[in-house]
């Protein structure tokens, strides 16, 4: 198990986080979520022993951390929101380096994940774009098989596929019982892969939402633009009406009926989009509403 509870550190007189708690089970991905500034990464770098908190317990596996992170850090595995190695290092040189801290490292699975992931090894590091040096950084993370993963924003500033390929690595991961936290902004990647979700605000961790929960949450946003006979919608959610401009809030199982009404109606334009984080949780993040 992994369990943080009560969470608190400021930097100084500013909040970084005032009370997190979840647990993470054996074989269960668990969701951070929460816009810029909420306090994933400063929730994760406690975690992680690299950061004190002012108060809380984290415990991961029996260990209580930080006191005693050193019986448990190499069977944890890290990827950092921004990945960062020694620029003129070639990523075989780093691979070698690595294998110092983990002995556990099979050079089998270690070609496995260059080959997967489709890296360059005899590239130096500054030479790598922002999205290759993530890929190394999701190796350096897995290579040595941990037991725990943990990811902050790993998504951010990769491609597609490159998501997809991640996804495919964190859902064999989950299947082999490791336990994953996992941070993010975005609604359609947690909902996609977690099990559980934690809705973090302005510090405090203030809704846990189980899969089927998160499905409620992801909607399209559909506008109409010059749109006549606006009425024939009304048995779908209006949550935005401005002239002849209608935004509609569309949960996935209505999309396919609210598209077939489209068809006999007329308008303009219409556009189609992810709500965002906000947006979408609008209930927790709306100006006011506490937890
Ligand atoms: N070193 C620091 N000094 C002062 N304040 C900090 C520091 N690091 C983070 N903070 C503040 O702590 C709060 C939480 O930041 P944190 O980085 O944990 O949020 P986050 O949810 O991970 O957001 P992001 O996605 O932008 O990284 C923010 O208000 C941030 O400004």
């Amino acid at each position: 198990m992994l369990v943080a509870e009560h969470l608190k550190k400021y930097y100084g007189k500013h909040r970084g986080v005032e009370d997190v708690s979840f647990t993470i089970k054996p074989g269960e991905i668990y969701g951070l979520i929460g816009p810029n500034g909420a306090g994933k990464t400063t929730t994760i770098r406690i975690i992680l022993g690299l950061l004190y908190k002012d108060s809380g317990t984290v415990k991961i596996g029996e260990h209580d951390i930080p006191k005693e992170l050193n019986h448990v850090k190499n069977k944890i595995g890290y990827l950092p929101g921004e990945v960062n190695f020694y620029p003129e290092m070639r990523i075989k040189e780093f691979l070698k380096f690595n294998r110092n801290f983990y002995p556990q490292i099979e050079s089998d699975y270690e070609k496995e994940l260059v080959e997967f992931l489709n890296i360059d090894v005899e590239k130096k590091f500054k030479e790598l774009s922002q999205g290759n040096k993530k890929k190394v950084g999701i190796l350096q993370a897995l290579v040595h098989k941990p037991k725990f993963l943990i990811m902050d924003e790993p998504t951010n500033g990769l491609d597609p596929l490159l998501q997809s390929k991640l996804y495919e690595l964190l859902e064999k991961e989950r299947e082999k019982g490791t336990i994953i936290l996992f941070s993010s902004h975005v609604l359609t990647e947690v909902e996609r892969l977690c099990q559980r979700v934690g809705v973090i605000k302005e510090g405090n961790l203030i809704k846990e939402l189980a899969m089927k929960d998160i499905r409620k949450y992801t909607r399209k946003l559909v506008t109409l633009y010059g749109l006549k006979k606006p009425e024939k919608l009304s048995g779908y959610e209006l949550v935005n009406h401005n002239g002849r401009e209608f935004t509609f809030s569309i949960n996935r199982t209505e999309l396919r009926s609210f598209l077939n009404e489209l068809v006999n109606l007329e308008f303009d334009d219409l556009l189609i989009r992810n709500p965002s984080l906000e947006e979408s949780f609008m209930e927790f993040y709306a100006e006011g509403v506490e937890k």
